[in-house]
Parts: structure tokens; sequence; C-alpha cells
């Protein structure tokens, strides 16, 4: 940590807004936990260089069990998702990167998923947390689920405050592994 705060990245996926509205609410509590926190979608993130934080988060919505396709994002618009959210993936983006980019190996994962199917252990968080590992990562926490009402959302009432604890837990475990590393 070379900086005068702990700083932290969370980059979304995000068809339909629920995902984009959870990273926001991480980032609340990332702030609160003293990081200078930040959401960027990944269809910027993707042609932005090299990044300098202490921790890299990724969330994304779960499309068939796992981490979206090309074929499902469009799937996603011709239920009225805007076409530009579609045009890459967590998927897509994922192989792209290695700590280098980000000048940290830190990183944690949550998704999105319709309520309805809760308990299924396949879904975007797993898929993406087995990516990054394979790119040199190390995933300080379990992949955490939050939950949304059908396709489109909305996400359930008390989503946003949970995600909101979440990112501040995050964040106090992300600097007890910089201080154990210190
Ligand atoms: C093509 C498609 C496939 C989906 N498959 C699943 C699924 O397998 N399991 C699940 O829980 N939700 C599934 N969903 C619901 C998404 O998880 C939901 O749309 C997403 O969490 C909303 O997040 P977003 O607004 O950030 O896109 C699917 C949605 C779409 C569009």
């Amino acid at each position: 940590m070379s900086r005068d705060y702990p700083s932290a990245l969370v980059v979304y996926e995000s068809l339909f807004d629920n995902t984009a509205r959870v990273a926001r609410a991480i980032v609340r509590g990332l702030r609160a936990a003293g990081f200078e926190a930040h959401s960027v979608p990944v269809t910027s993130v993707a042609s932005t260089g090299p990044v300098d934080v202490d921790l890299l988060l990724l969330g994304a919505p779960t499309h068939a069990f796992s981490l979206s396709r090309p074929g499902s994002r469009a799937d996603a618009v011709r239920q009225g998702a805007p076409p530009d959210r579609a045009k890459v993936g967590a998927r897509e983006w994922i192989p792209l990167i290695g700590p280098d980019r980000f000048g940290t190996s830190l990183a944690a994962v949550f998704d999105t998923r319709a309520a309805k199917v809760r308990r299924w252990p396949l879904a975007a968080g797993t898929t993406a947390a087995r990516l990054l590992h394979r790119r040199g990562f190390r995933l300080i926490r379990k992949p955490v689920a939050f939950l949304v009402d059908g396709t489109r959302g909305p996400l359930l009432s008390g989503e946003e405050e949970r995600a909101e604890r979440w990112g501040q837990m995050i964040g106090a475990a992300c600097l007890a592994e910089i201080d154990r590393a210190a």
C-alpha cells in the first residue's frame, strides 16, 4: 500500500442495472472502511490501461448458471437491455487481465441471480472466481450472491444495504491481508 488510503476498483457487468446498483453499494461500504473506491463497467474498463489498487472486485449477473456469453447478452438485449451494455462481458475480459495490470493479486467476487434459484451452486460468481484464480488472483473471500426478482430486477428489498455491509467487511478483510503481508 503506497498511498495515503487503501484503494479498490469494482468492475461490473450489468445488463439491467441491478449489478451496477450492487457495485455502487459495495463502493459505499468500501469507503466506510476507509478505502478510496470506484466502480466502473466492464465495457469501459476493457479499454483502460493499468491501474494501481490494493483490491480488485468483480461483479456480474448470472446467465445460464454461469457468466454471460455473447448469446445470453443478446438475449438480454431482446428483453430490453441497452445494446451497448452487451458488447463485452466479464468472461471475455478476465483472460486479458492479471495482477500486473492492477498492482495487486487480491480480489473478491460477487454476482446477482434470480431469487428463485438462489441455492443453485453454479452461478456467475463461481465461474468468475475460478477464472480469476487461473489468472493469478487470490480471492480473499468466497463469492457472494445478491438477489433480484426475475430477469430485469429489481433487487430484493434489503440487498443494497447487504451489499454495502459486504463492501465494508471485504475492505476490512483486505486491510487484514495487507497487514499480514507487511
Ligand atoms: C439470458 C439470461 C439467462 C439467465 N440465467 C439465469 C440463471 O441461470 N440463474 C439465475 O439465477 N438468473 C439468471 N438470469 C437472471 C439474471 O441473473 C438477472 O437478469 C441479473 O442478475 C440481473 O442483473 P443485471 O441487471 O445487472 O443484468 C438470467 C438472465 C438472462 C437475461
